[in-house]
């Protein structure tokens, strides 16, 4: 019998802390697969950022999450978590991102408290909606997955608007009204996670964004705070930026890429990660068996 991505990712739960690195892309997935993880995190500011060149401020459309989110999960096959920032609208919207990520072949997915239109959960100048409003669109999440294991992981926004206390009230209403998980963003010091672990026992998981409120702390601590999922979210996207922009300055400035060739991934290696020759080989399959 085949487990559901949904059942995929909650049968390896049970063995403890699960490292997520983020990833926007088929090919980013197949990366992250290649070197070993064994969960991944489909980036909503990663999709925004790369496929539109826009802010993660709610321009993406659930259509061109939802089809992204089908091309990464259908490259590989470890268990997707999407992020689907405010379910796109109200509860009937929820209710329909549900539907569209789970049949995407996602495992899970997590919705934020946040107003529309959403900001990074990193800046400042959020808003939260009320609690009970969060509380209804879970409710419609829950009823709308097909596959009970479907992970459903509420996001509280509230530590930067409302401060802790808010955050865990609001954590404990997503937990009843059927959450099965709790994302508490931009806490702000390692003090705070802990509070939250103490308060709130449930599968948690901690953002370990870069250049936002929260400190850098290594996959392990959070573990040992009771953290089980440590999402990475954008770590390889600010690599590759930085290194695309390198590379391309350097081929302005000296218009060969030669000085680059060592810091590239090479064709044999582009080839590898894409199962190359097991196409070729169907190719060939199919041809003989037509002659
Ligand atoms: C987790 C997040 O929602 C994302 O879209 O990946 C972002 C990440 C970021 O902007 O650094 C967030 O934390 O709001």
């Amino acid at each position: 019998m085949t487990l559901s991505p949904g059942a995929l990712l909650r049968a390896r739960l049970q063995k403890g802390l699960l490292v997520l690195p983020g990833v926007f892309n088929a090919i980013t997935a197949l990366l992250a697969e290649q070197v070993g993880f064994e969960a991944l995190y489909l980036s909503g500011a990663g999709v925004t950022n790369s496929l539109l060149g826009m802010p993660d401020i709610a321009l993406i459309t659930l259509t061109e999450m939802a089809q992204q989110a089908r091309y990464v999960a259908r490259a590989v096959k470890l268990p997707v978590i999407a992020d689907a920032d405010t379910g796109y609208g109200e509860v009937l919207n929820v209710a329909r991102t549900v539907e569209e990520f789970e049949q995407a072949g996602l495992a899970g997915l997590h919705l934020e408290d946040q107003v529309a239109p959403k900001r990074c959960g990193h800046l400042d100048g959020k808003q939260v909606i009320p609690a009970e409003e969060m509380v209804k669109k879970i409710r419609a999440a829950v009823r709308a997955r097909s596959d009970p294991s479907f992970f459903l992981i509420a996001r509280t926004d509230a530590r930067s608007v409302n401060g802790l206390e808010d955050a865990i009230a609001r954590a404990k209403r997503y937990l009843d009204a059927g959450a099965d998980a709790i994302f508490p963003e931009s806490l702000q010091s390692r003090a705070e996670f802990e509070t939250f672990a103490k308060a709130i026992s449930a599968p948690l998981l901690a953002n370990m964004t870069e250049f936002g409120k929260t400190p850098y702390l290594r996959a392990q601590e959070f573990a040992e705070m009771g953290y089980i999922m440590v999402i990475f979210p954008m770590t390889a996207f600010r690599v590759m930026m930085h290194a695309a922009r390198e590379a391309l300055r350097t081929l302005k400035e000296t218009g060969t890429q030669q000085s680059l060739l060592d810091r590239m991934q090479t064709r044999k290696e582009l080839y590898e990660l894409l199962r190359y020759a097991d196409y070729e080989r169907l190719d060939r399959e199919i041809a003989e068996g037509d002659s």
